[in-house]
């Protein structure tokens, strides 16, 4: 137990100011971290999470204030200086060479040399023994890291600051692209770090993991401190209040009055290929269908399949009635279909050109007739979405992440699509955000749309869908009917994982 250092402060921030191009983004903000304590930073999209981040890591210079480390105060020029004092930053990009190896990585750029040579079997030795000290026997040096998931070159990032001595690890939503077993693996490792007396300041939008994790939990918004309190201290109905300004009270909004449930418009018969086999779907307009299931067992390779990214090669697929065969996804869009994916890394988004330009990309690349009126609906519908800019010019790659996402659903929604498939839509948008993708889901069904949303968010699933297409090893597991009783998280994860015999 590290009761005695639980309490010992490590870092203060006092007064950080930050502005770009003369736009102040963080007014005055106070932070302590203290040793063995995860320090949970939330806001909403915009709210600066990410410069203060980046400040402390040594990637920004704030423009007032001070941080002080063990009662000395620094001033971290360089990312590399942060690292070498004990601070470091566990990115969503990670910053590794795929080609190298494990401990390729772990020391690249301070390699342990004999007689002016790379020390392979040392650093491989040494590697090996940061691996063993956390558990991580199954990870070994010498395996390449383009061979690694995503969980485990997150692992890779960890170690790689634990070999620095790091005192204090940042995590950007750490979890942003994990599946749920991996997640557990983060969570132990987490505790792990907590034990050793290691200070980890964790953002996500997650609440959930805030309450599992976090001791403390800071809050910003609109880049100033609101409130840092212990997390057993508050309620998620506060911490919400506090992050967004108002109580959200039904996070899922009901159907709209006079929605109906229309005719057929998707429906796969018996498809299949590589990865699927026997998938019989159907969407009605007016109706949201959740593809749930664990990350690879064929949830995104549907919505490919569907998009003309991929293809089935067994099975029919229609639209409307008529056979849609989209082989590419210029042919999907232009047949009514839309896929909104999770997007974080701005692919598809042009990054340096402006918000209100990224909004109509695809209406001028597929629909060039619809450009005029799928225009002017794009204000309306990124003022649903709460986007925070400085005006439609704004460059996207200044928006914060949460904001290029919702750029990412304007420019679809832009389309007006008849079946719009969503691939979880709400991964790393803030709770108020949220709350308005939801109502425009509603409003989009109320419209007649058809809506497949493949989310690993059960609880985002279960307060949306209509029916949930469970999916295991690239088949149908089984079909839950909203409102039908039987349909709870452990239903759903029972189909999932094939233990439903087991209940
Ligand atoms: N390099 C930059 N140049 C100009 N403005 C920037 C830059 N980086 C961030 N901003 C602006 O600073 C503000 C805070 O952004 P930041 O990325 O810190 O938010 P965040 O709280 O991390 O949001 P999210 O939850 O969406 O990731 C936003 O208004 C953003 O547009």
């Amino acid at each position: 137990m590290s009761t005695g250092t639980a309490t010992a402060t490590l870092l203060r921030m006092r007064g950080i100011e930050k502005s770009f191009l003369g736009v102040q983004v963080l007014h005055g903000v106070d932070l302590d971290l203290r040793a063995g304590e995860v320090h949970a930073l939330i806001g909403e999209n915009g709210a600066g999470k990410s410069t203060l981040m980046k400040i402390l890591a040594g990637v920004y210079q704030a423009d007032g204030g001070t941080v002080e480390l063990d009662g000395q105060e620094v001033r971290f020029e360089h990312p590399l200086l942060a690292q070498q004092a004990g601070v470091s930053t566990v990115f969503q990009e990670f910053n590794l060479l795929p080609e190298r190896t494990v401990a390729e990585n772990v020391f690249l750029g301070r390699e342990p040399r004999r007689n002016r040579l790379v020390d392979a079997a040392r650093m491989n030795a040494d590697t090996a023994a940061l691996l063993d000290d956390l558990g991580l026997t199954w990870l070994t040096p010498e395996t390449r890291v383009r061979s690694l998931s995503v969980a485990g070159q997150q692992i890779v990032e960890i170690v790689k600051a634990l070999s620095y001595d790091a005192r204090i690890i940042s995590m950007d939503e750490p979890t942003a692209a994990l599946a749920d077993e991996e997640v557990e693996l983060l969570y132990r490792l987490i505790a792990q770090l907590k034990e050793r007396g290691v200070a980890i300041l964790y953002v996500s939008h997650r609440l959930k993991e805030i309450f599992d994790l976090s001791d403390r939990v800071t809050i910003l918004k609109d880049g100033s401190l609101v409130d840092t309190v212990p997390t057993s201290q508050i309620t998620s109905d506060e911490l919400v209040r506090k992050m967004v300004g108002r109580p959200i009270s039904s996070f899922f909004p009901d159907k709209l009055p006079g929605s109906e449930t229309g005719d057929v418009r998707l429906e796969i018969q018996q498809g299949g290929n590589e990865q699927l086999d026997g998938i019989d779907l159907q969407v009605r307009g007016g109706e949201i269908v959740a593809l749930a299931g664990l990350q690879g067992s064929g949830r995104t390779e549907i919505a490919h399949a569907l998009f003309g990214v991929d293809r089935f090669t067994r099975g029919t697929v229609r639209l409307d009635g008529r056979p849609l065969t989209a082989r590419t996804p210029r042919q999907a869009v232009r047949a009514g279909l839309a896929l909104v994916t999770e997007d974080r890394k701005g692919e598809g988004l042009v990054l340096n050109q402006s918000i209100a330009a990224n909004a109509r990309l695809v209406l001028d690349a597929v629909l060039p007739g619809r450009v005029k009126q799928g225009t002017r609906r794009i204000p309306g519908i990124l003022t649903s979405l709460e986007l925070v800019s400085r005006g439609a010019s704004q460059e996207v790659r200044f928006l914060s992440g949460g904001n290029q996402q919702k750029v990412v659903l304007a420019k679809w929604l832009a389309t007006e699509p008849k079946v719009i498939v969503l691939d979880e839509p709400t991964r790393g948008i803030d709770v108020g955000a949220k709350e308005r993708v939801y109502t425009l889901m509603r409003e989009l069904s109320a419209q007649g749309v058809a809506i497949l949303m493949i989310s690993s968010e059960l609880p985002e699933v279960l307060g949306m869908a209509d029916r949930i297409v469970v999916l295991r090893d690239g088949r149908v597991a089984g079909v839950l009917t909203a409102g039908s009783g039987d349909i709870s998280e452990e239903s759903v994860m029972a189909l999932a994982t094939g233990h439903e015999e087991q209940r």
